[in-house]
């Protein structure tokens, strides 16, 4: 995609830190995307980018099946900055050497800046000696000729180098440390310097410039033709959809499929919410449909597989003569897709409308694809977006099937949606619903002896869960005050009948996952 906005481009080697890379950027007010590491010059070129970073990564640049960038990619006349395993594969290309270290670096190093009057290092412009971090095995033993030493640390004597001389025109600069992570205190200043007064970008991303980038982008790509969306409610689908809408009106068909697994009275509450946004949205009733291919099945993979088939079968039945197909994807959905780390286990089938365009040829509309969570909110805000659907938390395709712990019911169902709708509704009367990622409850196939009124009860138990994410990847239980939860329990035993127990998760991700199934 040419943009109009200039933009930095990040070639992942499969660092932890990549996602962290691009965001600072993007907090700097720059536009920035991430490429796999063997992304070639040629394609890189067509981006225009201002500027390119070589990310950190697992491997070492002297194994025989090293990844390296495209060589052009030091030729394509725009500054490079390499950060770590990016560093090193500078200093490979550029015929230095690198070799393992007898002493590994991990944590705070301390940095000491070689200030020279005379040709004072534009990276290091107003960065003193400073706390760095490190996270490396290996080390530059031997610098590239037409290179200098900028930055040394006690381990790591080459900790930055920069090309210099009748090699400074190429712009490259080489850090062992990590200034993307919070811990090397001046890391943004270093991003920036390299940034604006090295590469010469004027910080010109906002939400409000993206979304006028975007629009335009949208009419360029789409025509005059028609655009299909599935609308959930949730975030993400919304803010694309009305970024759509933005471009091309009316052009835009959203589909809001009712399986029958939403939350307490969901369908009714998302059309009516959706309405001021003026979308054109049609209601696809098919719980029935959803609820009958579940019946007595309590495999959490195929019930995941049911509910993706079944998916893809109602949303064919409801497209016309579109074209294209909007997806609300973001950037930890792209990142994981593209990462060098290659396929990951499949711990449970995530499935939304991912699989449809393949099977239908419809090409992609993915507006939000370079973004995080916060800022698609962000941009939902600068649209006009109402704050209840933005801070909505995320809710997954599959619904409440994978709340409902083996076989579905619809009494189980709506026994769980009854007990959901109480801890939700006090999350939002005590503020604490917009301080947690995501919050929900899970009915347990389980039951459990109980006395009510003088009575022997034999009854479901409920399982409460919170978390605290930036991303969903990883997440903590969230440390909701007692006093909250007693109030959630008495209400939930108390009004729910088929209840007599309730249980609070306190099981980060990892070992578990947020989800139950
Ligand atoms: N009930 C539904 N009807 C139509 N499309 C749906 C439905 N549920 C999910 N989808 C599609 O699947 C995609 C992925 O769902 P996902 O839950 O990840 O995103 P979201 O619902 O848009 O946002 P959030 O993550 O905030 O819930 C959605 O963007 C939407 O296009
Ligand atoms: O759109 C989705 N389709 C799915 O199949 C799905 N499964 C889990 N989730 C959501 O993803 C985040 C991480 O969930 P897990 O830790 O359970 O894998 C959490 O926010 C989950 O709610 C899904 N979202
Ligand atoms: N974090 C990194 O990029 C590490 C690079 C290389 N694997 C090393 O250990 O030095
Ligand atoms: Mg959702």
């Amino acid at each position: 995609m040419a943009t109009s906005l200039q933009s930095v481009i990040v070639l992942d080697f499969g660092s932890q830190y990549t996602q962290l890379i691009a965001r600072r950027i993007r907090e700097i007010g720059i536009y920035s995307e991430i490429f796999p590491y063997h992304t070639k010059a040629e394609v890189i070129r067509e981006h225009q980018p201002k500027a390119i970073i070589l990310s950190g990564g697992p491997n070492s640049v002297y194994d025989e099946k090293a990844f390296m960038p495209d060589p052009e990619v030091f030729s394509l006349g725009v500054p490079v900055l390499g950060i770590c395993y990016g560093l090193q594969a500078i200093a490979k290309h550029f015929g230095g050497n690198v070799e393992s270290s007898s002493k590994q670096e991990f944590g705070r190093a301390k940095m000491l800046v070689s200030h020279e009057e005379e040709h004072e290092s534009m990276l290091f412009k107003d960065i003193p000696d400073s706390d760095v971090w490190m996270s490396h095995g290996d080390k530059v033993t031997q610098l590239p000729d037409g290179f200098r030493v900028t930055a040394s640390t006690q381990n790591a004597e080459m900790c930055a180098i920069e090309s210099f001389g009748s090699k400074a025109a190429l712009k490259v600069y080489g850090l062992q440390f990590h200034p993307e992570v919070q811990h090397s205190l001046y890391g943004k200043q270093l991003l920036s310097n390299f940034l604006i007064d090295i590469a010469g970008i004027t910080p010109d991303w906002s939400p409000k410039s993206f979304i006028q980038h975007q629009i335009e982008e949208i009419k360029r790509v789409a025509g005059d033709s028609t655009v299909v969306c599935g609308i959930s409610g949730g975030v993400d689908s919304t803010v694309a959809a009305v970024l759509v809408s933005k471009a091309i009106g009316d052009r835009l068909h959203c589909v809001f499929v009712d399986n029958g697994l939403l939350r307490k009275d969901e369908a009714v509450k998302v059309m009516e919410f959706l309405k001021p946004l003026g979308l054109n949205i049609s209601l696809a009733d098919a719980s029935d449909l959803f609820l009958g291919r579940l019946k007595g099945v309590a495999s959490p993979e195929k019930k995941r597989k049911i509910i993706g088939r079944t998916f893809i079968q109602v949303f064919e039945e409801n497209i016309h003569d579109e074209k294209f197909l909007v997806q609300g994807t973001l950037y930890p959905d792209v990142i994981e897709s593209v990462s060098v780390k290659g396929p990951s286990e499949t711990i449970k089938s995530h499935h939304n409308v991912g699989g449809l365009p393949k099977r239908m040829k419809l090409k992609l509309i993915e507006p939000l694809r370079e973004l995080f969570k916060d800022e698609v909110r962000a941009v939902g805000r600068e649209l006009g977006i109402a704050e209840d659907i933005l801070m909505r938390h995320p809710f997954p395709g599959p619904g409440l099937a994978v709340r409902v712990l083996g076989s579905l019911t619809r009494e189980r169902l709506d026994v769980l949606r009854d007990a959901d709708q109480i801890f939700i509704d006090e999350l939002k009367e005590s503020g604490l619903y917009s301080k947690v990622w995501q919050a929900f409850s899970v009915l347990l196939p389980v039951q459990s002896v109980g006395v009510m009124g003088d009575k022997r009860t034999y009854e479901n138990v409920l399982a409460l869960r919170a978390v605290e994410s930036t991303d969903g990847m990883t997440a903590d239980w969230a440390h909701l005050p007692h006093d909250f939860l007693a109030k959630v329990s008495n209400r939930i035993i108390n009004e729910v009948r088929g209840i007599n127990r309730v249980a609070y998760d306190i099981s980060s991700k990892p070992p578990a996952t947020i989800e139950w199934e």
